[in-house]
């Protein structure tokens, strides 16, 4: 090491202090070694007692600090960064704009493996034939047509790495096969990006009508622009995605598509599966950790041509990243709410910006956040209007359960309309956004309820198993056998849950089949693809579910849809509850009469001549969503204006309210009260007390983005020194989505 000129490492490193850290180069490197440490890769350090993974930031031959005062490091992990370039802007862009410390969002970033001293980056597998392999013809495989493909593809081509046979549906096994025969062999090497001549498509892509066409002609490739594809639920939003996309990988580029919850639409990835010939992977949380390094590195080497992950993969590494797709984009999902609270779409609106590229939002039910850049122009917009494949719109019915003799919340005309369905040989849907068999338990004699010890809730009746449970905190008790405040023998489950409706609907119809829908039900990792594989071989059955049946599944034998409760939505303390109702009830509804059989929707309401419910039905979504937008702007809420929530909770009621309260003062004095700029609270949560602890809130709202994350900045710096901040756990959400 030279002394007059020691290398200084800055490094984020995660810890929750809002700063750089600065190390002198390991004592042992030579100045060869120094020059290597380059940055965005990972280096090992001391920090007090323990040893920590940082990213390099920068290199330099001068500290902030004494430099006689540094540590050395311990040792780079890296020959070549890990996080590059446009992914270490957007960690930064998204440490300062959500307040969260740069190392927790550069870790974060990384798949949980190479977070740890001793994860490195894999290699990756490739496929030859040998010389025996090569000398053979394909009469020597008439008995095995795998082999014989497998064979095929790699007579043609250089060595081929596994994900690149997949998607060109060779067989592993096959492959197995061939090299115990020892016609083909396999090694370990550095992962090479393919060859940019590649077959891009499986199958010849669908004439596009007039309405996706356009869509497709407006996108400007090679720059950047936001596009907002409004199209109703079943236009072909998905065709448009996919011929977007065939275009960037023709260009030799790599495509970044964010869903809601991959889990949940099995059938999405299966259609790019089909579609395209060029190897795809998958990043999102149910993918195990060995194989979320595996994939991660797929897109990171560049093999992978394209990503299809939830919200993390907006952190996806992506070297040649030519589109960017945010299906559904109004999903509560994309929200994280919890550390780093980010939202995955506004976070790709910044990539793509930072990579000049575009980026498609789509859904039959935007946000009112992107509706309102669509109609201010600030994005593209592009509309579907018509259901594709020529299958009608849903009539909508909105149906007044005032004057419904009922079945355990279902209406009998419901119940006339679902009989009617499945006498036809078709499929029905039941709609009921709570999971469990009654919402709650009570007796009548006494007014006794069944709350919950921890929350301000009560604690759903669940009957198989029967337990009590609460969906706030988690937890659960066995049901008392009578009132344990008047003994009352008999307690009555109040209300109608998941449960309920299926014991009564499997009661009415007890030829058919009933499947139930929830998070109980489908815990087992495929039960969605199990079920969707029943339904689309067509017997006529009854679905009874939560939301899980609103995400853009394609049954194309259900025509009928019973949506039991949208009244909740309209009665929500949330300013966002309307919008989430309206966005709910289109979904749902666009799972009916997706193909040749016209679908019908019920809509059951006590309050079916409330304004907005009303012009949803009988205008559909985008007016009903211009009038919210209309109701935003004259109180000044979202987007029209910039929310940032500070949230706090104790087991101590007045520690959390009291730091709020320090909170507003402070923001008060650096940034005094003024149409630009206005704080609310301490205010007690919708809940104000759950897991036990009292939660309270201040909301901040500002003008300019600019103005808010200054102040908060200020705010999180000043919070900080604040005794008080040490005891009560407290968070900031930038763009709150959930106001609980
Ligand atoms: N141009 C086309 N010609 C024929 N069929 C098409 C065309 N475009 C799409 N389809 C078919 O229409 C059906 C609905 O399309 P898709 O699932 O893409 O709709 P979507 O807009 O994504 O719906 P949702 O928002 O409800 O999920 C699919 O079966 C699809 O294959
Ligand atoms: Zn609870």
């Amino acid at each position: 090491m030279n002394c007059d000129h020691p290398t200084v490492l800055t490094l984020a490193l995660p810890t929750p202090l809002f700063r750089h850290f600065e190390y002198l180069a390991p004592a042992d490197y030579t100045p060869a070694q120094n020059d290597a440490l380059i940055p965005g890769i990972r280096v090992e350090v001391p920090f007090g007692r323990q040893t920590l993974v940082g990213i390099l930031i920068s290199k330099s031959h001068t500290a902030s600090y004494p430099i006689e005062k540094l540590k050395p490091a311990y040792q780079a992990l890296d020959a070549k960064p890990v996080i590059h370039g446009d992914i270490l802007a957007l960690c930064q862009f998204a440490a300062e704009y959500y307040q969260h410390p740069l190392g927790e969002v550069m870790m974060a970033a990384l798949p949980q493996k190479l977070r740890a001293s001793d994860g490195a980056l894999p290699q990756t597998a490739y496929w030859q034939l040998t010389t025996e392999g090569k000398g053979l013809n394909s009469e020597n495989f008439k008995r095995s047509p795998k082999q014989q493909t497998a064979w095929e593809v790699l007579l043609h081509s250089a060595p081929l790495a596994e994900t690149a046979l997949t998607a060109k549906q060779v067989d592993k096994s096959a492959l197995k096969q061939l090299q115990k025969k020892n016609l083909a062999e396999t090694f370990l090497a550095d992962a090479q990006a393919l060859p940019a001549s590649q077959q891009v498509l499986n199958e010849t892509p669908r004439t596009l009508n007039n309405e996706q066409q356009h869509a497709l002609d407006t996108i400007r490739f090679h720059k950047f622009g936001c596009y907002l594809l409004e199209g109703i639920t079943g236009s072909g939003k998905t065709e448009v995605y996919l011929q977007a996309i065939a275009r960037v990988l023709q260009a030799g580029q790599q495509a970044l598509v964010l869903v809601p919850e991959i889990g949940l639409t099995p059938q999405t990835v299966a259609r790019f599966e089909e579609r395209f010939a060029v190897p795809i992977t998958q990043l999102h949380s149910n993918v195990a950790k060995g194989a979320r390094l595996e994939n991660w590195h797929s897109a990171f080497s560049g093999q992978a041509r394209i990503v299809i992950g939830t919200r993390l993969a907006v952190f996806a590494p992506l070297p040649e990243l030519g589109i960017i797709i945010v299906d559904e984009e109004h999903d509560l999902s994309f929200k994280q709410q919890e550390g780093l609270r980010y939202s995955a779409r506004d976070l790709a609106i910044v990539r793509a910006k930072k990579n000049n590229i575009p980026l498609l939002l789509g859904s039959a039910t935007p946000s009112l956040e992107s509706l309102h850049n669509a109609l201010q122009q600030r994005y593209h917009h592009l509309r579907l209007t018509q259901r594709a494949a020529n299958a009608a719109t849903p009539a909508l019915q909105l149906l007044d359960m005032r004057k419904q003799p009922q079945h355990a919340g279902i209406a009998q005309a419901s119940m006339d309309a679902i009989s009617a369905t499945l006498e036809r040989g078709e499929q029905a849907l039941v709609f009921i956004n709570r999971r469990g068999f009654a919402p709650s338990l009570i007796c009548q004699s006494c007014g006794w309820s069944a709350a919950c010890k921890y929350c301000d809730a009560r604690m759903t009746l669940h009957n198989s198993p029967r337990k009590l449970h609460c969906h706030h905190c988690g937890a659960m008790a066995y049901p008392p056998s009578q009132c344990p405040s008047c003994m009352n023998p008999a307690l009555s489950a109040l209300g109608q849950g998941t449960e309920r409706a299926e014991e009564t609907l499997q009661a009415a119809f007890n030829q058919h089949t009933v499947i139930r829908v929830d998070q109980d039900s489908m815990q087992r990792k495929n039960a969605m693809a199990e079920l969707t594989q029943q339904l689309l071989e067509g017997q006529p059955c009854l679905l009874v579910g939560t939301q899980m049946l609103a995400k853009g599944h394609h049954f194309p034998n259900v025509t009928l849809v019973v949506i039991v409760d949208t009244d909740q939505g309209l009665l929500s303390g949330d300013f966002r509850g309307i919008e989430r109702m309206g966005q709910q009830v289109i979904q749902v509804a666009g799972r009916a009469g997706r193909a040749e059989k016209p679908g019908t929707v019920i809509i059951q309401s006590y309050r079916p001549d409330h304004p907005l419910l009303t012009q949803l039905i009988t205008e559909g979504y985008h007016n009903f969503a211009k009038s919210i937008l209309g109701e935003r702007a004259s109180c000044r809420m979202p987007p029209y204006n910039h929310m940032a929530l500070l949230r706090a909770e104790s087991k101590r009621a007045d520690n959390a309210k009291a730091l709020l309260t320090k909170a507003a003062q402070i923001a008060r004095q650096l940034q005094p009260p003024s149409p630009e700029c206005s704080y609310l609270g301490p205010i007690p949560a919708f809940m104000e007390r759950r897991n036990d602890r009292f939660r309270y809130q201040l909301q901040l709202q500002f003008s300019h983005r600019q103005t808010r994350t200054q102040l908060l900045q200020q705010l999180v710096e000043a919070l900080n020194k604040e005794a008080l901040s040490k005891r009560v756990r407290w968070s900031i959400d930038v763009d709150p989505q959930d106001m609980g």
